[in-house]
């Protein structure tokens, strides 16, 4: 989720307006995610290099977060009407306890849910998360639980802050026009994830590019499976699935002017 500071000097408004205009925008994509039939979701709320940053904009960022886990999971909001169950992954022991108490409070409320799951990143990053996973596998080995010959890719997923929901990542977007990962999602990024970089600032990220992204990722599979001309059912070459895949245009030209606005 990246561009609400840029999204605040943009509009001239305060930084803390930036982030809350950055957390509505959140909400509003989850909510086209989860009609249009993602299963599970992962936003990246707060690195943890964040914590470089002022504690004035941090403190903005954790009040925005607790405040917005309130209300997602209220009855009849978001993780009840969409069945989503919430859990936070990342390294909780930097954590104040008044968001620590939160999280437990949101994540056994909709722990019951089992059709969707939003896992928020919150302080994250991958190479912490595999350290994490590495440690647990040292403690368990040492403990005589699992062994030697146990240790596989497997194992290092389950691991992970994850824990048992390590699925591969089918489409990551970063937004705001900067092409780089900022030490997320290292792993879980397979040869079949798709990469996109929209060139949006966050808060301006609207349901239409959701869909959009979604819509070109499911043509995108289709493409595996199914030949555009004879629409009969056989395998394409990668090389033919990644040309077809460029020749998509980003942004649907009625979507166009409204993203130029
Ligand atoms: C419900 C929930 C998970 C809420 C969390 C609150 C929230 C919106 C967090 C995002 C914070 C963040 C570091 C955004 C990145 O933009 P940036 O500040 O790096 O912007 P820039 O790239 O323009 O500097």
């Amino acid at each position: 989720m990246d561009g609400n500071r840029r999204y605040a000097k943009n509009h001239s408004i305060a930084l803390k307006e930036g982030h809350k205009h950055g957390a509505d925008a959140l909400v509003r994509v989850l909510d086209c995610c989860f009609r249009v039939g993602v299963k599970n979701v992962t936003t990246y709320a707060f690195s943890i290099e964040n914590f470089s940053r002022k504690p004035e904009e941090v403190d903005t960022i954790f009040s925005l977060l607790k405040y917005k886990l309130a209300i997602l999971s209220n009855e009849n909001q978001m993780c009840d009407l969409h069945n989503v169950r919430v859990k936070i992954i990342g390294n909780k022991s930097y954590l104040p306890k008044d968001v620590l108490d939160d999280i437990e409070m949101v994540e056994e409320k909709t722990k019951h849910h089992n059709k969707h799951i939003l896992f928020i990143a919150f302080p994250y990053t991958s190479r912490d998360d595999m350290w994490y996973s590495i440690n647990k596998i040292i403690e368990k080995f040492n403990n005589g639980e699992i062994l030697i010959d146990e240790i596989d890719e497997k194992l290092i997923e389950n691991n992970f802050y994850y824990e048992d929901s390590s699925e591969k990542v089918d489409i990551l977007v970063r937004t705001s026009g900067h092409t780089r990962l900022s030490d997320y999602m290292l792993w879980q990024c397979h040869q079949d994830s798709v990469i996109e970089f929209p060139n949006t600032l966050w808060p301006n990220y609207k349901f239409y590019h959701t869909w959009w992204t979604i819509f070109r990722w499911s043509y995108y599979k289709t493409l595996m499976i199914q030949d555009a001309e004879t629409m009969q059912l056989k395998k394409v070459s990668r090389e033919q699935v990644n040309k077809r895949y460029k020749d998509i245009p980003k942004i649907h030209p009625p979507f166009a002017s409204v993203n130029k606005a």
